[in-house]
């Protein structure tokens, strides 16, 4: 299957019904093949104005014989979709407003945001005045904003359609416009005379049209069935019909047009419960899972050797280690996902770019840093075994029960009880829950009309629901400073850059990543984050928030008030520890997680690893870490020690973002804001060359706490290095300090050096001068 761009063709009402309907008939000629099954998809606002369509191109059918076959496709489907246009348009007009009306009866204040909206209000991020500030929908409130009235934009005036050619006028004046090259030949006078002119009009104007063989006046022209030519009168045989035959054929159309009318509302209300779905969420948790794999629990093993709770990074992980050590192993994975084992770092990074290309597919394939492709997917869908035969398999392997809860262990009796009741037997047991991710009261307590335009983000489900918003509306607001919040507020300004969606980020703290950088850094990082794009709103939390129109009306803590289309809620994540209660397992009261023994150990036989997790670090005290490096390594130690491996976990794990592609950062050990920090960091010449290794000088940043002093580097005393004045942290390594030692590092820009960073931080030992050990980082290499 492969994507398939159709530039210019507008296929919003044209399914693939219709283009079926048109191939069965010998509308579309299929050259060579008996069935297209061509799946046309919806497409946005945005592509419809810059006149882009694309479908899903799963006919086996080569790129040339799609290229061959568009001109049809454009021609067989441009008729109906004019129908089709205007019943939506109008079901939309009347739709919306019976929505305002009702809105405006449940939330009278919101008035004040449409005044505001009128008087076209400035950007929210500008903005001191404390006013309410409509920010979103406003008509010309940002510069990427569209000049159209938004939400009933393609409602929009009809007025001065002359007469005779409204559905012409309609099309041209249409959000989805035709094919460019129609539209030249359209508008060049000839309108109906262009063989796909004359598909536009052929409803409205087909008398006409069949006159204008002879007539000198041009169809659709005024009186529509008048002109003039040898013909006139002349009772059948051609261009010209009978009174009684034009009425008959006039009803005829009449009733044609009431059935597609009618087609068209099915459709459109087919369409809108669709979105409707996608869009009703609880609280964000996308995608209700459908069905089950296999589908009854009746239909698992009763009993199974390594049975792993968990479908992500940590479970898949402990797995292959189990592999590794028995390969016959037969190993049972229970996920509540839909989805076989995936890695989740990608959603708020790379496959954004993917996306950006438009090269998103099904199995989510992203660049890696280093240049290779992979998928988000750990294997294949053919690598796993069926759940109703593990147990029948010579040579084991893995089987992923998908859409099933565990919701109780008996480690006693080695028994896992999933939501239905059905008991599975384990030998080993791993808990590989992983975090949910957390909302907000505001959120949480929120109408159902506002719970449906808030998302968390976690699941490639997450990625697809908020790609669509990117690409159909206008503003995304990310709630949250933190890595997710961050990255996905870089990464869709990225994707966003030409359409017409405007990105804010909002959140309570100072700057952007705030609890893990010094705040000179963080500083600068908003800075940065808000130079690609996004409107980032530092101090600044939600009140409430109301459902207004289509829209989310956000109530902010200075007063003022921002309309956006979806709220994306990334405010961290709490670990999934539900069936600790039911099964007598200890959670940490203040980091979370199942507390493990070294060797990650709940209970006998019973290993949790991952983010739900709370592990002694013998270095640095008791932990809990969200992090892809300590799923995979913690899944690893588990697996192993489900073999009976008995090995300790004492790995100092790392972590690693991008905020867009000009700022990485990979970390490890205590990476604490709330600690004392020392930063090094290589600054530009005076006289910079546009070139990464032109970098001469070090400044030396102290920070710690709320404050932070900055003292120069005794090497070059001339720096001035007050953060005001380093207007660059090209890179440089931070050092993370709890009674004068180093525990943790954080490498700004610097690759390829976490492993020195873990043996300084594993050494733990008091340093003199931390100037030279940045030295060993080579910040300048
Ligand atoms: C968008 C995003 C970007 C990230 N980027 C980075 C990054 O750049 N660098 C980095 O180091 N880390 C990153 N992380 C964090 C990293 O992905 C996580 O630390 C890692 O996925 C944790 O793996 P896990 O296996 O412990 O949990 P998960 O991957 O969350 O897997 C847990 C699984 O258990 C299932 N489950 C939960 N409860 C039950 C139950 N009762 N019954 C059955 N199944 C259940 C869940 O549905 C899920 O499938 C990112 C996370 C996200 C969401």
């Amino acid at each position: 299957m492969s994507i398939y761009s159709l530039r210019g063709l507008n296929v919003r009402f044209c399914r693939q019904a219709y283009i079926l309907a048109h191939v069965r008939a010998g509308v579309v000629p299929m050259p060579g093949r008996t069935k297209l099954r061509l799946s046309l998809c919806e497409c946005s606002d945005q592509q419809l104005n810059s006149s882009r369509g694309y479908a899903i191109n799963n006919t086996g059918a080569t790129i040339d014989e799609l290229n061959r076959l568009k001109p049809y496709l454009l021609a067989a489907i441009t008729p109906l979709r004019s129908s089709h246009n205007n019943l939506y348009q109008m079901v939309k007009k009347r739709t919306l407003e019976a929505r305002t009306k009702l809105q405006r009866n449940k939330f009278p204040n919101n008035q004040a945001c449409e005044e505001e909206k009128k008087k076209k209000s400035t950007n929210v991020c500008n903005d001191q005045s404390g006013s309410t500030v409509c920010a979103s929908p406003s008509p010309g409130s940002t510069t990427t904003r569209p000049s159209t009235t938004p939400y009933n934009s393609s409602s929009s005036s009809t007025s001065s359609i002359p007469p005779c050619k409204p559905q012409f006028e309609k099309i041209a004046k249409d959000p989805c416009p035709p094919k460019p090259e129609v539209q030249n030949k359209t508008t060049g006078g000839s309108k109906c005379g262009v063989k796909n002119a004359e598909l536009l009009q052929a409803k409205d104007c087909n008398i006409s049209k069949r006159k204008n063989v002879t007539s000198d006046k041009k169809p659709c022209d005024g009186e529509g069935a008048g002109g003039s030519g040898s013909k006139k009168g002349a009772p059948s045989g051609g261009s010209i019909m009978g009174d009684d035959e034009a009425t008959r054929k006039t009803r005829m159309l009449l009733a044609l047009l009431a059935a597609l009318g009618l087609g068209g509302l099915l459709l459109w209300l087919l369409t809108r419960r669709k979105q409707k779905v996608a869009d009703s969420t609880e609280c964000g948790t996308t995608a209700a899972i459908a069905s089950t794999v296999p589908a009854t629990s009746a239909e698992l093993p009763k009993h199974v050797p390594y049975l792993l709770i968990g479908g992500g990074t940590a479970g898949f992980s402990a797995f292959r280690a189990i592999k590794s050590n028995d390969p016959r192993a037969k190993v049972l994975m229970i996920t509540n996902e839909s989805r076989k084992p995936y890695m989740r770092p990608p959603l708020s990074k790379e496959l954004w770019y993917s996306a950006e290309k438009g090269e998103v597919t099904k199995d989510y394939r992203f660049k890696q840093w280093t240049g290779a492709e992979r998928s988000l997917f750990f294997e294949p869908e053919e690598f796993f075994v069926d759940p109703t035969k593990l147990m029948e398999t010579v040579n084991g392997g893995i089987a992923v029960a998908q859409g099933f809860t565990v919701k109780k262990i008996d480690p006693a009796k080695h028994i896992v009880t999933l939501a239905d009741g059905y008991e599975i037997t384990y030998d080993e047991c791993l808990i590989a829950t992983g975090c949910a991710p957390k909302s907000l009261d505001v959120f949480a307590q929120a109408t159902p009309g506002v719970k449906e335009k808030v998302m968390v983000y976690r699941s490639p489900d997450d990625f697809e629901r908020l790609k669509r918003y990117a690409d159909e509306k206008k503003s995304i607001t990310i709630v949250g400073n933190g890595f997710t919040g961050s990255e996905l507020a870089c990464s869709l300004a990225n994707y966003a850059k030409d359409k017409k969606v405007k990105i804010y980020q909002i959140f309570p703290e100072s700057g952007n990543m705030s609890k893990v950088l010094p705040t000179y850094l963080s500083n600068w990082t908003t800075a940065k984050v808000e130079s690609m794009g996004v409107c980032v709103m530092p101090e600044t939390s939600i009140k409430n928030a109301q459902r207004d129109e289509a829209a989310l009306k956000l109530v902010l803590n200075n007063g003022k008030s921002l309309l956006t289309d979806v709220v994306v809620v990334c405010v961290g994540c709490e670990p999934n520890t539900s069936i600790a209660l039911t099964s007598g397992l200890e959670v940490d009261k203040s980091l979370g997680g199942f507390v493990v023994n070294a060797e990650l150990e709940a209970r006998r036989n019973l290993f949790v690893a991952g983010d739900a997790s709370c592990f002694y670090d013998p270095l640095l005290g008791r932990r809990r870490v969200e992090h892809h490096d300590h799923s995979v390594v913690s899944g690893r130690l588990a697996g192993e020690n489900m073999v009976g491996k008995k090995k300790a976990y004492n790995h100092q794990s790392m972590f690693w973002s991008d905020l867009g592609p000009e700022v990485g950062y990979e970390g490890i050990g205590l990476v604490d804001a709330s600690l004392r920090t020392v930063g090094v960091f290589a600054l530009p010449t005076s006289n910079p060359e546009p070139r990464t290794d032109n970098l001469t000088e070090t400044a030396v940043m102290e920070g710690g706490g709320s404050g932070s002093t900055v003292t120069v580097n005794p090497e070059t005393p001339d720096v001035k290095c007050d953060p005001k004045d380093a207007d660059e942290y090209g890179r440089g390594v931070i050092f993370y300090m709890k009674d004068d030692k180093i525990v943790g590092i954080l490498l700004w820009n610097l690759f390829n050096r976490i492993g020195l960073a873990r043996t300084i931080i594993n050494q733990n030992k008091k340093y003199d001068d931390l100037n030279e050990v940045a030295k060993l980082f080579e910040i300048h290499a």
